[in-house]
């Protein structure tokens, strides 16, 4: 019987077992950043340890640091991790990639582009999503603050075999619909825990045929759907990308590790817990109207109404997010108006979906009561971005163009969505208060936020398409 890729990476990476027991795993690379680190140092500290394999781990800020003079941080939280961390990394023997540094960004940004991500390793981080490097062909998962601490102190973590989900994407994606419609799209249609206890295999056509930074914005939010983890096998897209990446395999010894690198590729006669098909040309551009991200719909659809739903409990839920985002029952999903927009976070603030903004507001002005910001992923993206000139695009626009961070994503520096005003955010979650209190998040595409940017509400962004070409 053949074996599946999660099940090649954890029979490499198990030091020891015992019936009745989880596994202990050996962790290839720990990403560290300012947020969960803290009380994991200070208790390697208390207990006199040393960081097991410090050119193991590698450390960034992202979370809180400011997008605008960021050497100016006034919060005091803020700057207390920050600190923290610096003095952490230093005591430790850590590389961080700080504020001062052309390497910073948000960790799941700058992993994969400085090659520190790789095919078959283990992957972990204090962070949820975490699952961003499985689109490397990496078992890669978000852990807790305790778990930091034992995997800087050993360099291995207890872990309970995942069941296997293989999500297979047939078929080809219209003009118009992106990655980021395509996770939202699976969300809208299994919910947010149809993955729980299982590591998400993405395969089939539609897979295939994209790039690395596609393939990340799916995996980044395989953990909205309750995954574990979620992961796509490595190919020739993947080798090329990680060619010449600061931390990748020298030239020499590349092609040695491409073929060390395939012997993770799923067999084909691999057997998977669960099985999903979906259509390709099934999808649409998507945008979220409700309080998590399965309350999504079609752009050109109309937000559910209470009487579509079964139970009382769905009924109750779809009034409670209804309630929270001011949206009516059968409102038109192009009905809701804008107030900001957000492109960034480390589902879409890659290089390619600012290009893919870029592309749809090029020439034309942002709405007189929109307010846009773009946060690019890393400062090398930033920087390649500046070298495109897609900053003078933003700019002339009427974007603020800010320098790396999660931003208003989350909201922990001053990046905040005001109390009421609703957001079009690249990002991945619209849980209440995620970008401010009260403040109403719809997650939706580069190109689709870009579009709201410019009409002040949603519009279906393969009509901007169609009118341009014709
Ligand atoms: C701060 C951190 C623990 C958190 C996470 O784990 O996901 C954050 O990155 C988020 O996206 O909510
Ligand atoms: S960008 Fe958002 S989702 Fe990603 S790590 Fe930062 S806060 Fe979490």
């Amino acid at each position: 019987m053949g074996k599946s890729i999660v099940e090649k990476i954890w029979e490499k990476h198990v030091v020891s077992r015992e019936e009745g027991k989880p596994d202990l795993l050996y962790i290839d690379l720990h990403l560290v950043h300012e947020v969960t680190s803290p009380q994991a140092f200070s208790g390697l500290r208390m207990k006199n340890r040393k960081v097991r394999r410090p050119d193991k781990t590698f450390a960034t800020m992202d979370h809180n640091v400011p997008t605008v003079n960021r050497t100016q941080i006034n919060d005091e939280v803020a700057l207390k991790q920050i600190t923290t961390l610096e003095k952490n990394c230093n005591e430790f023997g850590i590389t961080l990639a700080g504020l001062d540094s052309p390497n910073q960004g948000i960790v799941h940004v700058i992993g994969p582009e400085l090659g520190l991500t790789q095919p078959g390793s283990t992957i972990v981080c204090g962070d949820s999503h975490t699952s961003t490097h499985g689109a490397f062909g990496a078992l890669a998962f978000g852990i807790g603050t305790s778990e930091v601490e034992h995997v800087l102190a050993t360099q291995t973590l207890w872990q309970t075999k995942p069941k296997t989900l293989k999500l297979q994407i047939n078929g080809k994606l219209s003009k118009g619909v992106t990655a980021k419609d395509v996770i939202l799209y699976i969300l809208a249609n299994y919910g947010i825990r149809f993955g729980t206890g299982h590591v998400i295999e993405y395969c089939g056509e539609v897979i295939q045929n994209m790039s690395m930074e596609e393939r990340m914005t799916i995996c980044n939010m395989s953990i909205e759907g309750g995954a574990r983890a979620g992961l796509v096998n490595p190919d020739e897209t993947t080798f090329a990308y990680l060619r010449n990446k600061e931390y990748s395999p020298n030239d020499d010894k590349f092609e040695q590790y491409v073929e060390y690198w395939s012997c993770f590729v799923s067999d084909e006669d691999a057997v998977y817990d669960r099985v999903i098909e979906i259509d390709g040309y099934e999808i649409s551009p998507m945008v979220s109207w409700g309080t998590n991200p399965s309350m999504t719909g079609k752009v050109d659809g109309r937000i559910p109404t209470v009487d579509q739903f079964d139970t009382e409990l769905e009924r109750d839920s779809l009034r409670r997010a209804l309630r929270y985002m001011a949206l009516e029952e059968g409102q038109k999903i192009e009905d809701i108006r804008v107030q900001h927009v957000f492109i960034g976070s480390c589902t879409n603030s890659r290089i390619e979906d600012l290009r893919s903004a870029a592309e749809v507001i090029k020439g034309k002005k942002v709405h007189s009561e929109v307010r846009a910001l773009v946060v690019p992923g890393s400062q090398q993206v930033k920087k390649l971005a500046e070298s495109e000139g897609l900053h003078q695009i933003f700019l002339e626009a009427g974007f603020e163009w800010r320098e790396s961070g999660c931003s208003m994503c989350l909201s922990m520096n001053e990046d905040v969505v005001p109390q009421g005003e609703h957001c079009a955010s690249t990002s991945n979650r619209n849980f209440e208060g995620r970008q401010g209190a009260g403040a109403r998040t719809h997650l939706v595409s580069p190109a689709m936020a870009a579009a709201a940017a410019l009409y002040g509400h949603f519009v279906d962004v393969r009509e901007l398409v169609v009118q341009e070409v014709v």
